[in-house]
């Protein structure tokens, strides 16, 4: 049985003051106390205060970019995955939608960046998901299926036990556009079935979570389906209530 995660993505959202108050909500709704694991990803600049305030609780806190080069050196602007774990970080998002589309990463670069990931001890949560042009063309499963193989060929499947996999369609993402529990499960058993070719106990122990609009009105039915393992939550994340909401509907 694979316990679900609700993880909060705050993308380039928040000043000192909001963040607190946000993080001060999602203390007070006790979220991360249930059976279910939460997370949240606050812009870097945020993380140092946020884990302090997260301090002795059981919500994790992430990262929402890390570099593909390891250690310390000359990446003017970049944070190493090292850095991050040495900061109390627990994951960090890789090859979500926005970087790959706004900052030109890769399926090469972001494989580099899981594998930076992993060599730091994060837990790296790979972001896969087709654009709208691409689901209507019938390239959904290609295109998902190149991102993932892409991370496996460099760091192999076996590294997909340290790993969360999120689907994002890119269509879906801040739009209110949700994708039906039954589109987004189809694409999650996609997911899983590549996984299982190269072992059905990896297959089975991975997370999947989906990502695109969920909200707690959505979240529940979302979660019901077999191979979805929680969610990866923009907008909604940045209101505890809401957020609280979300994550008690991934305990169901
Ligand atoms: O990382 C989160 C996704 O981009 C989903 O964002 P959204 O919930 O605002 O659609």
């Amino acid at each position: 049985m694979r316990r679900p995660l609700v993880a909060g993505n705050w993308k380039m959202h928040g000043s000192r003051e909001s963040v607190a108050q946000l993080v001060q909500g999602l203390l007070s709704e006790q979220v991360g106390e249930g059976n279910v694991d939460c997370a949240v990803f606050p812009v870097a600049i945020h993380l140092s205060s946020v884990l302090a305030q997260v301090a002795g609780s059981k919500l994790s806190v992430g990262a929402q970019v890390c570099a593909a080069q390891s250690g310390q050196g000359a990446f003017t602007g970049e944070v190493a995955a090292e850095q991050l774990q040495d900061l109390g970080c627990k994951a960090v998002l890789v090859g979500h939608s926005e970087r790959r589309q706004l900052f030109a990463e890769t399926d090469a670069l972001v494989a580099g960046k899981f594998a930076a990931a992993l060599r730091a001890g994060l837990t790296p949560v790979l972001c896969v998901g087709e654009s709208l042009a691409e689901r209507e063309a019938q390239q959904t499963e290609a295109i998902v299926l190149q991102q993932l193989r892409a991370v496996i060929e460099l760091c192999g499947a076996e590294a997909l036990r340290q790993a969360v996999v999120a689907y994002e369609p890119v269509w879906a993402i801040g739009t209110g556009l949700t994708a039906t529990p039954e589109q987004a499960q189809a694409v999650h058993k996609v997911i899983r079935d590549e996984i299982a070719v190269h072992g059905s106990e990896i297959a089975a122990q991975v997370r999947i979570v989906y990502g695109g609009s969920v909200k707690a009105a959505n979240a529940a039915e979302l979660f019901a389906m077999p191979d979805i393992d929680g969610g990866l939550v923009g907008g909604a994340s940045l209101d505890a209530k809401e957020f609280a909401a979300i994550c008690r509907a991934a305990e169901q």
